[in-house]
C-alpha cells in the first residue's frame, strides 16, 4: 500500500468516503473502513449536525486510525454546507492546523487560497483542489485546459470528478490520469464510469473511493470489491484489462469468477464490467493500443451484432452468427471472435442426461440429445448457440420468438421449425421434449417471469435456463415442481468462463478452482 504523506505514490489509495452524521459515528466508521481495507477516509464535514469545528475536527483527528482527507462541501458544489463562505474556509484552515492529512479545495476557491496555504505549510498537509463537472463530459482539449488550470493553483493533489453518459467519454480521464504531471483523482460515478474507478490504479491515479460494507454509496465499487474481487493493489500498468461489453452488466458475476482465476493462474490482468452503449463509438474508442484492452467477454444484447467488429471470426462462432469472446491477437493486434456458448450449454444438457441415465437412443449421434425434440425460447445470440449446439448432436430444434422473422431465420439455418411466439404458451412438445430458455426472462430484478405456461411443463423431461441470476429461477422451480430435470444457467455460465479463460490466457484454466468459486458466489 501507498505510503501517507508522500504525494507521488507507486500504489493507488483506497478511500472510505464517510457521510455520517455524528462524530461519534465518524470514529466507529473509521475503525470500520480499516477493517475492510480502507488506506484513508474522507470525512465529509458537511454532513455533521451540530457541528462544532473546532471540537469536532481535535477529537477526530486526534485519535484517527487512519489517514484523513478533510472535506467540506458547500451547496454550490452539490455539497450540504449552506453557510458562509468565511466560516467554512476557516474551518478547513483549523482541520490543516490540527494535522488533518489531506484537505480538499474546490477550485473556484483554490486560486485565491494557495499563496496563503502554501505560506502556512507547517502542518504537512497536503491539498487536494477540486472540481465536479455537471453536465456533458468536456472534450479532451476542455478537460486538458481544466486541468492545467487546476495544476496552476500549486495543488498538491488535483481532484476531478465527470458524470460520464458514455463509457467512451471514460476514455479521456485515462488519458488524463496517464498523462498528468501533478497526482490527480480523476473518476466519474454511475454503472458507466465504474471502470475509471477500477482501473485508475493501471493509468496511475492517486486514490480511488470504496463505500464500505452497508453503507453503499450511489456509483462507487464497494471496498469489499475493490480488495477482494479486484485487487487494486495488484493492479499496475502492465495489467492486461478484460472486460464485458453488455447492457446492462451489473449483473454479472464474471469479475468474481475471472479476477480470483487471473490471480490463481499468475497472470496478469484484470476483468471489469463495461456498460456499453453503442458498440461501433466502443471499438473506435478502445481499440486504440493507448489503452491495452486485451479482450472482452460479450453479453446481452450484443452477441450477434459485436460480430461485424470482429477483424476475425472463428469458423465454429461464424456458424453460429454469435460471438461471446474477444480476444486481441498479439502478433497482429486484431480482434479474434470466438463462441463458448455452444459448447458451454448444449454440455451441460448432456451431461445432466447422462447423470439421469437418458441415452442416446437407436440414432448415430453419441450425444443423449440425439433425435429430441429441443423447444427452444429467444433466437437471440446465446438462441443461436443453443440451437447449432442442438443440431450438431442430432435434435429437431423447434423455436419460438417475439420477432417472428428471427425466428424463422434460425430454424433455416438449423433446418428446424418456427412458431410464433403466441403459440408458446399453449404448445405442447413431444414427450421427452426438451426446453431451453435463451430470452432474458426472469433474470434479475424480474425474477418472476417466465417464457412458457406452467401448465406445459409436465411434458418436457429436461428444462434448462441460460438466465443464472437468480441460480433457480422461476422456469426452473416451476420445472422441478412438475418433474423435470433442470439445469441452471449458471453451468453454462461457469463453461463458457472456462473457454474464456483459456482463450484469454493462452493457459488451462484450473477449473475445479472456478467451479469452488461459483458453489461459494452463487
Ligand atoms: O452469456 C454469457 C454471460 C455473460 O454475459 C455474463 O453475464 O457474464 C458473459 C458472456 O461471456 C456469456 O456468454
Amino acid at each position: 500500500m501507498g505510503s501517507v504523506g508522500t504525494v507521488i505514490c507507486k500504489t493507488t489509495l483506497v478511500c472510505a468516503p464517510l457521510m455520517a452524521e455524528t462524530v461519534e459515528q465518524i470514529m466507529t466508521d473509521m475503525y470500520k473502513a480499516k477493517v475492510q481495507g480502507a488506506d484513508l477516509v474522507e470525512i465529509r464535514l458537511d454532513y455533521i449536525k451540530n457541528f462544532q469545528p473546532r471540537q469536532d475536527l481535535e477529537t477526530i483527528l486526534k485519535k484517527k486510525p487512519l489517514p484523513v482527507l478533510i472535506v467540506y462541501r458547500p451547496k454550490w458544489e452539490g455539497g450540504q454546507y449552506e453557510g458562509d463562505e468565511h466560516t467554512r474556509l476557516e474551518t478547513l484552515h483549523t482541520a490543516k492546523e490540527l494535522g488533518a492529512d489531506y484537505i480538499d479545495f474546490e477550485l473556484k476557491v483554490a486560486s485565491n487560497l494557495m499563496e496563503e496555504l502554501k505560506m502556512n505549510c507547517h502542518s504537512g498537509s497536503k491539498v487536494i483542489v477540486s472540481c465536479y463537472v455537471n453536465g456533458v463530459t468536456p472534450l479532451e482539449e476542455d478537460l486538458n485546459r481544466l486541468v492545467m488550470s487546476m495544476q496552476s493553483t500549486g495543488a498538491d493533489i488535483i481532484k476531478l470528478v465527470i458524470n460520464a453518459t458514455n463509457i467512451t467519454e471514460i476514455s479521456r480521464i485515462f488519458h488524463l490520469l496517464s498523462h498528468c504531471q501533478v497526482p490527480l483523482i480523476a473518476y466519474s460515478i454511475g454503472e458507466r464510469g465504474l471502470i475509471s474507478q477500477i482501473l485508475c490504479p493501471k493509468f496511475g491515479g492517486f486514490l480511488v473511493y470504496g463505500s464500505m460494507e452497508g453503507n453503499s454509496v450511489p456509483g462507487l465499487p464497494t471496498l469489499e470489491n475493490l480488495r477482494q474481487a479486484y485487487k487494486v493493489e495488484d493492479i499496475d500498468e502492465d495489467t492486461k484489462v478484460f472486460g464485458l461489453i453488455s447492457k446492462p452488466v451489473g449483473h454479472s458475476k464474471g469479475p468474481l469468477l475471472h479476477n480470483p482465476t487471473f490471480r490463481r493462474v499468475k497472470y496478469n490482468a484484470i476483468y471489469v464490467p463495461m456498460f456499453v452503449d453503442d458498440l461501433k463509438d466502443f471499438f473506435s474508442v478502445y481499440s486504440s493500443p493507448e489503452f491495452e484492452f486485451a479482450g472482452f467477454s460479450v453479453g446481452f444484447p450484443y452477441k450477434e451484432a459485436v460480430v461485424e467488429f470482429c477483424d476475425e471470426v472463428h469458423p465454429l462462432a461464424k456458424a453460429i452468427g454469435a460471438v461471446n469472446t474477444i480476444i486481441r491477437r498479439s502478433s497482429d493486434g486484431k480482434w479474434v471472435g470466438y463462441n463458448t456458448d455452444r459448447e458451454a450449454s448444449i454440455t451441460a444438457i448432456e451431461d445432466a442426461l447422462k447423470h439421469r441415465g437418458c441415452t442416446n437412443g437407436e440414432t448415430s449421434f453419441d450425444s443423449p440429445l440425439a433425435g429430441k425434440q429441443f423447444v427452444l425460447a429467444g433466437a437471440g445470440g446465446a438462441g443461436r448457440a443453443l440451437a447449432v449446439g442442438a443440431k450438431s448432436r442430432g435434435a429437431r430444434v423447434v423455436i419460438f420468438d417475439i420477432d417472428f422473422e428471427r425466428a424463422k431465420t434460425l430454424a433455416h439455418e438449423v433446418s428446424g421449425e418456427a412458431r410464433p411466439f403466441e403459440e408458446v404458451f399453449n404448445f405442447h412438445p413431444e414427450k421427452g421434449a426438451i426446453l431451453a430458455n435463451a430470452t432474458p426472462l426472469g433474470m434479475h430484478p424480474n425474477t418472476d417471469r417466465i417464457p412458457v405456461a406452467e401448465v406445459t411443463l409436465q411434458d418436457y423431461r429436461l428444462v434448462f435456463d441460460s438466465v443464472y441470476t437468480p441460480r433457480k429461477t422461476r422456469l426452473l422451480k416451476d420445472a422441478e415442481a412438475a418433474g423435470a430435470i433442470i439445469v441452471s444457467g449458471v453451468e453454462m455460465f461457469l463453461r463458457q468462463a472456462i473457454g474464456q479463460l483459456n482463450l484469454f490466457t493462452g493457459k488451462e484454466a484450473p477449473e475445479e478452482f472456478m467451479r469452488d468459486i461459483i458453489l461459494a458466489k452463487f
